[in-house]
């Protein structure tokens, strides 16, 4: 947004606005100690599809190492808070479950344990998120890394007239079905399917024979025979075939002089390349630049249609006529601020905590407010954002002239715009957050205007319509080599692709994964990288902002290339030239899956969207077409096999060499081949890894023994054999067969602490951190008696570390009082409940 309006206002001839961005810090990754939250996620998927799962005995070779590729960890997702005071508070997850709770758990524990570690981690992960943010100052929490830009707000004396609230921390939901690649097998299954309000069970017994065929052809099935099933029938080329570059969002007729707009804008628009508006910024023009005494105005048009600049073109235009235009040439940012801000960018917890706290910006702001704008409004009016937005808003009016107890007094007009505005949202909007006479228009380009009765979200004209939507439905042993499948044609064809995941560590570790892996594609330039010279790129929450930046420019200039990324890249982000869009995991929302697809085919070019199925998921695609997804093809899992065993000839060969798969499907022989050794090579590339750290442990080890002057007895005691203390961990895991180190990454992500970094849960926690710090104290009378990890050496995909040695006193437990009990008891009752409505809110997933 900065950009742009640089863009906009730069130059010799710009329009001399003062803005500044107030972004929120990045949010630092907490990790934990036993939660098995990959398990913990996965059985709650599973309930919340009403099954009850229960695992026992490995299965038949063709399932034994499902875990080994596709394992991941399910940890956190990228949190974006906006936090106030509380900016690293975001949700870090409930997951403290057992690691028992493995797979071998019944339903009856897992429900247990769930209930439990919901309890202990929120009680645990608020307290240490209260401590954090207690210490911070306000000048802290001004300090800005997380995205673009950066700038306090200290001493504005003046403001002239935008605060608009950025969204590019919007919440990043991390509940999305975690898939799973256990080796072992369900037995029994409870399956409440929900369509029609009513609750049927149905109860999976493995003893009858129909049953176990029917359910060993659904999760073990051969490529063509899940194509059977799914009607899996179309290649990606034909997918991609179905999308062509359309001009279908632009007006047919009126050009940006047409609307009315100052002539330095015009100028300026044109400078950056762009010649025609398009339908939605025809009509928001039309309603924000007459708008017959404070409209309010919601912008609802497919993502890349441009909406960023169909509300700021016109309120560049007001502030342009209306305003001063001093040119503001480059100042210090302490000038910039004495002189007060034109716009005023923030995510709702900075800027509130700004409203709270700097009195200059309120006096500055007091009468004179114009325009305030909600960006990605879905997501900032939900249910944890919502309630500062609306803090804003009560702000806002209690400021103005005419305020008091009327509240009356609102001198501003109301833009809220989303791709996905849903009835709830309008209502919302409508109720809380308007200004103006509260009267409301929409632009939505050339959508079929939605009538006032419409309750149900419908994203049908959310996606653009050239956009080739298709789905893979995959078991889960062949999720990672069908991935890698997908991704080897696609770069070997030069195209750009993103990956989207649900988990920071799940991006991590395929990233790692990925380029640990020699080169599967001939010629390829590089010696390392499973796709040779092509960059392997990465997005997420804790990805620093240098890296991000890096990131962006590299995506940018590279002919062909993958990104894997997190959320954080689902709203907002324009990447150039993305060619096809992959959900390797399903978003819980259907909002959220369309805010990804829309990465693609932006600005009217062509692009292509897939999404990653379980055979379990299946319902998952019925969901998408009630609201609204309709015309989505499905792609054939033998021909994308076959594909890149055609493409990556010599792997294929490898993989037909070492034979014992017994390939008898002759339609995807060539590529379950291709399958097979590609797993092999992502085992060797885990195995080699786990050498490495322990081969570089060894000699830390040695070097440490030789400087303290100590006879090298590694002989003796047997090195490499795990009897040391630095390399004892790694050992102990490399010792485990080699079928299971490729799931390592995953097992220990899992413990890891969870991080939901779901604004939702985040608000929670907040409400419950208002409520007192009573129970703050829990069990051990004294914060920190606990050592973080007590020193043991922890493995993740991403790398070793070992948390520092700590002495501590024997922690003293105290019954705590009842009074507290009372109190923990009721706000994790609540929190449970809260969560439960969501889940039973997000519809996608729970539906199934
Ligand atoms: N009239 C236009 N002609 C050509 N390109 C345009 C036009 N307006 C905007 N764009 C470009 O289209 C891209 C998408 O614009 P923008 O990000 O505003 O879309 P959006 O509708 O807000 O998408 P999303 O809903 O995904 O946020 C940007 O690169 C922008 O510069």
């Amino acid at each position: 947004m900065e950009e742009l309006l640089s863009e906009l206002n730069g130059g010799s001839d710009g329009i001399g606005l003062n803005i500044v961005a107030s972004i929120p810090k990045p949010v630092k990754l907490r990790k934990s100690k036993n939660g098995n939250k990959y398990d913990k996620r996965r059985n709650k998927s599973a309930k919340a599809r009403g099954e009850v799962v229960e695992v026992t005995k490995n299965d038949s070779n063709y399932s034994k190492d499902s875990r080994k590729g596709d394992a991941k960890s399910n940890n956190e997702s990228d949190a974006k808070s906006d936090a106030k005071s509380n900016d690293e508070s975001d949700a870090k997850s409930d997951a403290k479950s057992n690691n028992e709770s493995d797979a071998k758990s019944d339903a009856k524990s897992d429900a247990k344990s769930d209930a439990k570690s919901d309890a202990k981690s929120n009680d645990e992960s608020e307290d240490k998120s209260e401590d954090k943010s207690e210490d911070k100052s306000d000048d802290e929490a001004n300090h800005d890394v997380s995205t673009n830009h950066d700038a306090s707000i200290n001493h504005i004396t003046s403001i002239n007239h935008i605060t608009s609230i950025n969204h590019d921390t919007s919440t990043n939901h991390d509940t999305s079905t975690n898939h799973d690649t256990s080796t072992k097998h369900i037995t029994s299954a409870t399956a409440k399917h929900d369509t029609s309000g009513s609750r049927s069970k149905h109860t999976l017994n493995l003893d009858n024979t129909d049953e176990r065929s029917n359910y060993y052809s659904t999760y073990h099935a051969r490529p063509s025979e899940l194509d059977r099933k799914t009607g899996g029938a179309e290649t990606a080329a034909q997918l991609s075939n179905k999308s062509t570059a359309s001009t279908n969002i632009f007006s047919p007729t009126s050009s940006f002089a047409d609307l009315g707009l100052h002539e330095k804008i015009v100028e300026g628009v044109t400078k950056m390349g762009i010649a025609k508006p398009t339908g939605v910024q025809v009509e928001s023009c039309g309603v924000l630049l007459n708008g017959k005494g404070g409209t309010n105005l919601f912008v609802q048009s497919e993502t890349g249609s441009g909406k960023t600049l169909a509300y700021l073109l016109p309120i560049l235009h007001h502030l342009t006529v209306d305003g001063p235009t001093k040119k503001l040439k480059k100042i210090d940012r302490k000038a910039r601020l004495k002189k007060g801000v034109t716009i005023l960018i923030g995510t709702p917890g900075r800027v509130l905590d700004h409203l709270q706290k700097t009195e200059s910006l309120l006096m500055a702001l007091k009468g004179k407010l114009e325009w305030v704008v909600l960006d990605e409004a879905d997501r900032l009016l939900d249910m944890g954002l919502g309630k500062q937005v609306e803090e804003i808003t009560q702000h806002l009016k209690a400021n103005s002239p005419g305020s008091g107890r009327q509240r009356d007094g609102v001198t501003w007009r109301t833009v809220l715009v989303s791709a996905t505005v849903t009835p709830e949202i309008r209502v919302l909007a409508e109720e809380k957050i308007g200004g103006g006479k509260g009267k409301w228009e929409w632009a939505r380009g050339k959508l079929e205007p939605k009538g006032k009765d419409e309750t149900e979200a419908n994203f049908e004209s959310s996606t653009p319509h050239q956009l080739s939507q298709s789905s893979l439905t995959v078991s889960a042993k062949l999720r990672l080599p069908a991935l890698t499948a997908f991704l080897a044609t696609r770069v070997k064809e030069g195209k750009k692709v993103v990956v989207f995941m649900s988990t920071c560590d799940g991006v991590d570790y395929h990233r790692d994964l990925f380029n640990a892996c020699p080169p599967i594609i001939p010629s390829a330039k590089s010696s390392q990288g499973i796709f040779g010279s092509v960059p392997i790129l990465r997005m997420h929450g804790s990805v620093p902002h240098s890296e991000r930046t890096t990131t962006m420019s590299q995506f940018a200039s590279s002919p062909s290339c993958v990104l894997l990324a997190t959320d954080v890249a689902a709203r907002g982000l324009n990447l150039p030239g993305v060619d096809w869009i992959v959900q390797y995991d399903p978003p819980s929302e259907t909002s959220d899956y369309v805010h990804r697809a829309g990465r693609a085919a932006r600005a009217g070019a062509k692009g292509c969207a897939l999404l990653f199925l379980l055979p379990s998921e299946a319902r998952y695609l019925e969901v998408l077409k009630q609201k609204g997804m309709r015309g989505m093809k499905t792609l054939s899992l033998s021909s994308t096999l076959n594909e890149a065993a055609a493409v990556c000839k010599e792997v294929t060969k490898e993989g037909l060499r070492g034979g014992s798969g017994g390939f008898r499907d002759k339609e995807s022989k060539k590529g379950e081949a291709f399958a097979k050794r590609v797993h092999e090579i992502m085992e060797d590339a885990v195995t080699a890894d786990d050498k490495d750290r322990r081969a570089s442990a060894n000699a830390a080890k040695k070097a440490a023994r030789s400087s303290a002057g100590e006879e090298d007895d590694d002989k003796e005691k047997g090195e490499g054999k795990g009897k040391d203390e630095i390399g004892g961990e790694i050992l102990k895991v490399t010792g485990k067969r080699r079928s299971e180190n490729l799931a390592f990454g995953a097992r220990e992500m899992e413990e890891e602490e969870e991080d939901d970094d779901d604004e939702h849960v985040a608000e929670g926690k907040r409400e419950k951190r208002r409520e007192g710090k009573k129970g703050k104290k829990r069990g051990s009378g004294e914060e920190g008696g606990h050592t973080q990890g007590g020193g043991k050496k922890k493995r993740t995909a991403t790398g070793t570390f070992t948390p520092k040695m700590v002495e501590f006193e024997k922690p003293k437990f105290e019954k705590p009082k009842e009074k507290n009990l009372k109190k923990k008891e009721a706000t994790t009752g609540d929190k449970r409940k809260m969560m439960m409505q969501r889940a039973m809110d997000l519809g996608g997933m729970n539906a199934m």
